[in-house]
């Protein structure tokens, strides 16, 4: 049976059950759904339904449209924040994708297509990540003069190693879903997004034949690899912060802005 939550206070995203999961799809198709502040409100909310509703055993969380996940935190936004508004949406965004990474109940990103910045951050917060072969991965924030700040550089770090992590934000090139499935970022590759919600519900549902005391064990003894030191987090959002004071940061958001190169002084 579906059921649809016609949750009022979500602005951004809905989410729809079927069979015990949660398909929670954000919706800010004209913008390819940049993550701003109210959405990542939505999805606190959404993690709360998540973990207090008992009928919802595993999620997939994706975004609407066929061309992207998510293209990151919403430039414009960031375009207005200064060193300490930085840093606090930094903090915040790294809060609700904890909360992602630490729910007991099996997480999927269904990627649809871009998923950039706080898209990929978004991605890589969730348990497992199947993709469309169109697919692009990246974390390009050095090209608006910051640095990711939604945990990416700790979590890109765990899931492809030092080295292509350096490489790929600091060139902030894309990766394609092959590129990425070769990496072991992306679990698994489909070629339709019909594929896409198919293949992420088969392993949801494969899942739900075990016990989910046992899944939620799983899930916490895995995480805990990684979770006995939070000071790369915290320097992330500190850094991303300071970012923020420089003149490159808001050089960077405005060229987004106004679809022109950016011209660095190192200021
Ligand atoms: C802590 C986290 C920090 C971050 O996440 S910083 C952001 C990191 N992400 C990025 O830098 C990616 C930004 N987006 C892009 O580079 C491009 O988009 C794409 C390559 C994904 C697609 O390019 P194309 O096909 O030419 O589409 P389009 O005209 O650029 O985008 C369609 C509309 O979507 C808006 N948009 C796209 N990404 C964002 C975003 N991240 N924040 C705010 N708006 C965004 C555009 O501006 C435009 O809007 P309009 O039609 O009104 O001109």
């Amino acid at each position: 049976m579906m059921i649809t939550i016609s949750n009022t206070e979500l602005k951004n995203l809905d989410i729809e059950i079927s069979d015990g999961i949660a398909t929670i799809t954000i919706r800010r198709g004209s913008k390819l759904n940049a993550l701003n502040y109210d959405t990542i409100e939505d999805l606190r909310k959404a993690m709360k339904e998540v973990n207090t509703n008992s009928d919802i055993l595993s999620v997939i969380i994706t975004g609407e449209g066929t061309k992207a996940f998510a293209a990151g935190a919403d430039i414009a936004e960031l375009a207005k924040l200064d060193e300490v508004g930085a840093k606090r949406y930094s903090q915040n965004g790294q809060d609700v994708f904890a909360i992602i990474e630490n729910c007991t109940k099996p997480i999927i990103a269904a990627v649809n297509g871009y998923a950039l910045g706080g898209g990929c951050e978004l991605a890589l917060a969730c348990h497992m990540r199947i993709a469309v072969e169109a697919a692009k991965f990246g974390l390009p924030e050095v090209k608006l003069g910051t640095l990711p700040g939604f945990g990416g550089t700790q979590r890109l770090t765990q899931s492809i190693g030092k080295s292509k992590t350096l490489e790929l934000i600091m060139t902030g090139d894309m990766l394609s879903a092959k590129e990425a499935k070769d990496l072991g970022l992306v679990n698994h590759m489909v070629t339709t997004h019909e594929e896409l919600m198919n293949k992420s519900r088969e392993i949801l549902t494969k899942i739900s034949g075990s016990g989910p005391l046992a899944i939620a064990m799983v899930i916490k003894s895995v995480n805990e690899v990684y979770s006995s030191d939070e000071r790369g987090y915290l320097k992330e959002a500190r850094y991303f912060g300071q970012s923020a004071g420089t003149e490159d940061f808001h050089e960077g958001m405005e060229a987004f802005l106004q679809k022109r190169k950016p011209d660095f002084k190192g200021e």
